[in-house]
């Protein structure tokens, strides 16, 4: 088999990032308490978590802008300790610490960028002049940054940090503040880049997000890996299925919550939760137990386990995110 010849010798391509026991503390504090981490070449891993997790700590560690206090890591097969220059020629980071220079213009970030990874003149200027294509930003390169949108800013913010050709981004909460236009854009970008061969590792609070773009999932929780898997691995995890059903009438309302045992009460909204795989069989016998109550409910909704119950459920109940938020 002439493949298998070619191949023979040739070592299997590293992850883009592997973790062991990755630790961090400030002060008495611990954020992280032993993150693992395995990343294949050319995926989107997604590290959700809620305020203050430890997300950005965690890739300002794998990015080797702090170090860790505890744990090894390699990221592109280079370890972060000993090889941190490796690290940094192979990588590519954006996000809440971003490089870019408002009183510039586009044109002029991306021509610094270049300089700083000792592009030639020439080359620097063609890769400069595709890369404002690609990002819908050349008609606004010689305007200063600071007249840009935040999606236009995220979208330079990206464009600069491809300059160097990394194999591996590190992208911290790149929707965040975004409207629904730019953080689909993004989401288009960040499938474009995996699709060239990038790995793409993202922080976010947003569900969705995570469910549409990441391979893997890992959920961040005081300092540990709450669970990590396939957006589906993840929804199997937790029992959320349920029906809710709504009432205007606070009678109708208190007597569905005497009538239904296992009922979840919000008595803001006047709404019952009942646990339910959402069956057909399973709604049939709901109906007629209200129909024999003579309780008729003012809306119905069957809701199938999303990373929102994960989510809830592998972090607690007082924490609240904006996909959550924006559903209330
Ligand atoms: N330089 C620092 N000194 C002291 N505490 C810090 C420092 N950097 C981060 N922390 C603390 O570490 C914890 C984790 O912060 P981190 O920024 O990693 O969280 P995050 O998951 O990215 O949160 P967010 O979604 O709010 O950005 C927080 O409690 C934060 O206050």
């Amino acid at each position: 088999m002439p493949t298998s010849t070619k191949r023979k010798g040739r070592r299997p391509s590293p992850p883009a990032v592997s973790a062991v026991g990755l630790r961090k503390a400030y002060g008495d504090k611990t954020v992280l308490d032993g993150i693992d981490l395995h990343i294949p070449e050319g995926s989107v891993f997604a590290l959700l978590g809620p305020n203050g997790a430890g997300k950005t700590t965690t890739v300002q560690i794998l990015s080797t802008l702090i170090s860790a206090d505890g744990g090894q890591a390699q990221v592109a097969g280079h370890d972060l300790a000993t090889a941190p220059q490796a690290v940094r020629g192979a990588i590519g980071v954006t996000g809440q610490f971003s490089a870019v220079d408002g009183l510039i213009t586009g044109e002029e970030n991306m021509r610094l960028m270049a300089d700083l990874h000792h592009l030639s003149r020439s080359r620097g200027k063609q890769v400069t002049a595709e890369l404002l294509e690609r990002f819908d930003l050349a008609d606004a390169a010689g305007k200063p940054v600071q007249s840009y949108s935040g999606g236009m800013k995220r979208r330079l913010d990206i464009a600069m940090t491809l300059v160097g050709g990394p194999r591996i981004i590190f992208l911290d909460e790149p929707t965040t503040g975004l409207d629904p236009r730019s953080r689909h854009t993004m989401w288009g970008i960040i499938r474009e880049l995996v699709t060239g061969g990038v790995t793409v590792f993202l922080t976010t609070q947003y569900l969705e997000e995570a469910d549409e773009l990441a391979d893997r999932i890992a959920v961040l929780n005081d300092g540990r890996i709450a669970a990590e898997g396939t957006a589906e691995e993840l929804k199997r995890l937790v029992p959320g299925g349920h029906v809710r059903l709504r009432f205007t009438d606070p009678h109708a309302y208190r007597n569905a919550l005497a009538a239904l045992r296992d009922a979840r009460r919000d008595d803001e909204a006047l709404a019952v939760q009942i646990p339910s795989g959402g069956s057909q069989r399973e709604l049939r016998s709901l109906l007629d137990s209200l129909d024999a109550a003579g309780i008729e409910a003012d809306e119905l909704t069957v809701h199938t386990p999303d990373l929102d119950d994960v989510f809830f459920a592998l972090t607690g109940d007082d924490v609240a995110t904006p996909a959550k938020e924006a559903t209330r």
